[in-house]
């Protein structure tokens, strides 16, 4: 199984569990493997298991952790016997992959089962990022027009309460967006502070070129994995739009600028409803091999919710 898909298959069981998604409608994900294959395949969502956070909070007491790192250790030595059908198997935090055979019978998919909850957890970063995105992704929704001094004002409270990462504004077409028509004044008016992020949304060339003058050093540009959204949304294909942002993040890295990369609707779609999670690994799969150094995994419309 590629890298990425099996990545996804653990946020989305993530997602799907009671507690997780009842607090988190987007989460950024720092997607950093070394190598990520392209995905043909459909994937087999339906047979995923039902993780329960209770089960995977279990194993979080450091007993666990220790009992983990044992097993970890002793990883290279599973030996199931299968019928010889080999998938890679994410274990511990070592990022070592250890090929695996594993039998498509009930009695493997136990032990599956029964040792993912410990990988998941062993394998849950030790930190959360916070990316603060209201005075871009909030203010584009206002009704009314809030004064560009009042944006600047917002950003800079949320920096003094401690956040590293906030998303200044929108580089975008006024007609659009006329919320954010001030970009330029907002990015030039913020009182940068050091090792602080200020990223803007950027979603051509014209926009890019235009955050550059208004002194920006972090893009983000952002795709849909929903046909229908990408195209109310920025009024093109999503592979008109990666065409776009190979362009964008092409020039960023010439400017030595971080670039971020967005997928919205990884769940589901106001229109065409659940969302496969291959369209979801194509498109973040290509936002990285452009250069974007982290990927945000967006459900959209928060219809992230519990299965059961
Ligand atoms: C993407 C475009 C510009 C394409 O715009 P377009 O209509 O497809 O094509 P266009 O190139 O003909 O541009 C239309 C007009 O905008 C101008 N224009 C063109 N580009 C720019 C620019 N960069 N800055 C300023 N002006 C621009 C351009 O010059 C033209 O002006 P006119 O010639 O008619 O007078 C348009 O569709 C647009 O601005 N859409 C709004 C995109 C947007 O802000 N969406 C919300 C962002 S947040 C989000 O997507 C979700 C996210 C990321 O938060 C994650 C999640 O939760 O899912």
């Amino acid at each position: 199984m590629p890298i990425v898909v099996d990545f996804l298959q653990f946020c989305f069981a993530l997602l799907r569990s009671p507690c997780f998604c009842g607090k988190l409608k987007r989460f950024s994900v720092a997607i950093s493997v070394s190598r990520m294959s392209s995905l043909e395949e459909p994937l087999g969502l339906g047979d995923l298991p039902k993780l329960s956070i209770n089960r995977l909070g279990s194993l979080s007491s450091p007993r666990a952790y220790r009992r983990a790192a044992a097993d970890d250790r002793n990883a290279h030595k599973y030996n199931n016997s299968c019928n010889g059908t080999t998938q890679m198997v994410f274990h511990g935090n070592s990022h070592a992959w250890h090929p695996q055979c594993r039998q498509a019978d009930s009695s493997c998919e136990a032990v599956e089962l029964r040792d993912l909850p410990r990988k998941v957890m062993w394998d849950l970063p030790s930190f959360v990022k916070i990316v603060e995105v209201g005075p871009q992704d909030g203010l584009q929704n206002e009704k009314g027009n809030v004064p560009t001094s009042v944006k600047i004002q917002l950003i800079h409270k949320l920096v003094d309460a401690g956040l590293s990462v906030v998303e200044a504004t929108s580089f975008v077409s006024p007609k659009w967006v006329p919320q954010l028509a001030d970009a330029k004044e907002v990015l030039k008016g913020i009182q940068q502070v050091p090792d602080v992020r200020y990223p803007v949304l950027t979603p051509n060339l014209r926009g890019f070129e235009a955050a550059v003058a208004a002194g920006a050093k972090e893009i983000a540009v952002f795709a849909s994995a929903s046909e229908s959204f990408s195209k109310s949304n920025i009024n093109c294909t999503i592979d008109e739009s990666l065409v776009r942002y190979r362009d964008v993040t092409a020039a960023a890295k010439k400017h030595g600028l971080l670039i971020r990369g967005y997928v919205s609707c990884v769940i589901g779609c106001p229109v065409e409803g659940a969302i496969d999670p291959s369209k979801v690994a194509y498109v973040a799969k290509e936002l990285y091999n452009m250069g974007c150094s982290e990927i945000s995994l967006g459900d959209t419309i928060g219809v992230g919710t519990p299965v059961c």
